[in-house]
């Protein structure tokens, strides 16, 4: 994420470093410091449109009850309340004017929490939660909390209609679903999103206004698959915590999952995935033509004896870019170290050639950096297979054996298998 700017409204210099250190050092983002009303509210109106959210105090020798965190309100800034002031009184003035959350300074550790969620406040945009629920009262009472936290809302008055949301949307990360709906209820609801989307990282929070059995209800729901569950009535802070925690799992897992998936170096995606989803989007092939190119790059263990291993890396990470820039609609992935695949369903052998030995120019085309004020480039080798017929396995082994056969020929080539029409023929280009 970009550096994002945070104003921080507050006169007690222990406080301003302690909060510094956070945003800049911890976060790595930008702090804008004022430390009286008049300065805030110059800042505001230098600032306003670039700061991303607000840490304000509630007593400034210039404003000692609350006016500055009216005038950032106005500015319609999210804004977190820091102040040493306590009690629910307080708490719940400043909460129902439109503060995203009132934290008291009486510990250390509240200062990382209040950081933490100014970062959340930013984080919370990427991610569209979806409410189920056919009140309209409580509808609009979950909108308002999640859009105060800065969450995009997705509503559905019925568990038909999510449904049907979330097939058109694989962009939700996480639903809010009350038990009692006309037609199919929540639980069934949940069970049925698990079950249809298995694999989709989706976080489920419960909720439920019933009183009778609400225990078993709370085991029901999450033996079916919801990560919490909360009942009704609740307030916001506590509604925002489970809220919180929920995407926060989400975040966690997204991550996990992009790091089994991807190269680490390249960014492309690794073999492990590559196969697993060459399988799947060959599998409703039904005859339909297809075909899988191997790219290996020319003399590359020079590169390295030559250059070093660090420009090894750049070389191999100048090819993968080249790749997704003119490929980036195919499956591509780094099957080995310096070796690439690409699945081109629909392509005939003569498309995909084509557009290999255009990949092929523009690799040769790219001059990069050695490093000792010079520039190097390299060239690539590309077998491609094409069949209607056979499975991945096979494909792959012989765009392999083009690929041999592209080297053995001289090398910065694309020589094609077509398996349909004679077993072994080849095709180079160069
Ligand atoms: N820098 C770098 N080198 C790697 C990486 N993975 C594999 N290699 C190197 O890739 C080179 C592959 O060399 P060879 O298989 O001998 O092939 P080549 O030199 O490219 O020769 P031809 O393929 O026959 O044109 C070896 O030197 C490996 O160490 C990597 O992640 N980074």
């Amino acid at each position: 994420m970009d550096m994002l700017t945070y104003l921080v409204v507050e006169d007690n210099p222990v406080v301003i470093k302690i909060l510094r250190h956070l945003i800049t050092n911890t976060l790595g983002d930008r702090m804008v410091l004022a430390e009286t009303r008049k300065q805030a509210q110059g800042m505001l109106l230098d600032h306003s449109g670039t700061i991303a959210g607000a840490l304000v105090d509630l007593a400034l020798p210039d404003a000692p009850d609350g006016e500055v965190v009216e005038d950032v309100l106005a500015w319609d800034i999210p804004t977190i309340i820091l102040t040493s002031a306590s009690g629910a009184k307080v708490r719940n003035r400043w909460i129902d004017k439109g503060v995203v959350d009132f934290v008291t300074k009486d510990g250390r550790y509240w200062y990382p929490y209040a950081v933490k969620m100014l970062r959340r406040l930013s984080l919370n945009r990427q991610f569209p939660v979806l409410v189920v629920d056919d009140s309209p009262t409580c509808l609009n009472s979950m909108r308002r909390m999640l859009q105060l936290h800065q969450y995009p809302v997705v509503e559905a008055h019925s568990s038909e209609e999510a449904l049907r949301l979330l097939s058109e949307r694989d962009d939700i990360r996480l639903m809010v679903v009350d038990h009692e709906l006309p037609g199919m209820n929540g639980l069934e609801l949940v069970q049925t999103v698990r079950y249809n989307f298995g694999d989709r990282p989706v976080g489920i929070l419960a909720v439920s206004g019933v009183n009778r059995g609400r225990e078993q209800l709370t085991v029901d729901f999450i033996k079916s698959g919801a990560d919490d569950f909360l009942p009704k009535p609740f307030g916001l802070e506590e509604f925002i915590c489970r809220v919180n925690n929920n995407t926060q799992s989400i975040e966690a897992l997204l991550k996990l999952k992009e790091q089994a998936e991807r190269d680490f170096l390249t960014g492309l995606y690794n073999r492990r995935y590559f196969l697993m989803q060459a399988i799947s989007r060959m599998a409703p092939q039904g005859g339909r033509i297809c075909s899988l190119a191997t790219l290996d790059i020319d003399h590359f263990k020079y590169v390295n004896d030559a250059f070093g291993h660090h420009i090894g890396d750049q070389v191999l990470k100048a090819v993968s870019a080249e790749m997704s820039s003119h490929l980036g609609r195919f499956l591509l992935a780094r099957t080995g170290g310096e070796e690439f695949s690409i699945l081109l369903p629909g392509c005939t052998g003569e498309q995909a050639t084509a557009l290999m030995d255009g990949l092929r120019k523009a690799i040769a085309a790219v001059e990069i950096d050695s490093q000792d004020n010079d520039t190097l480039s390299v060239t690539v080798s590309i077998g491609v297979c094409t069949s209607r017929k056979v499975e991945l396995e096979i494909l792959m082994e012989q765009a392999d054996e083009a690929l041999y056969k592209a080297k053995m020929n001289g090398r910065n080539r694309v020589v094609l298998i077509d398996l349909d029409k004679s077993v072994g023929r080849s095709n180079s280009l160069q």
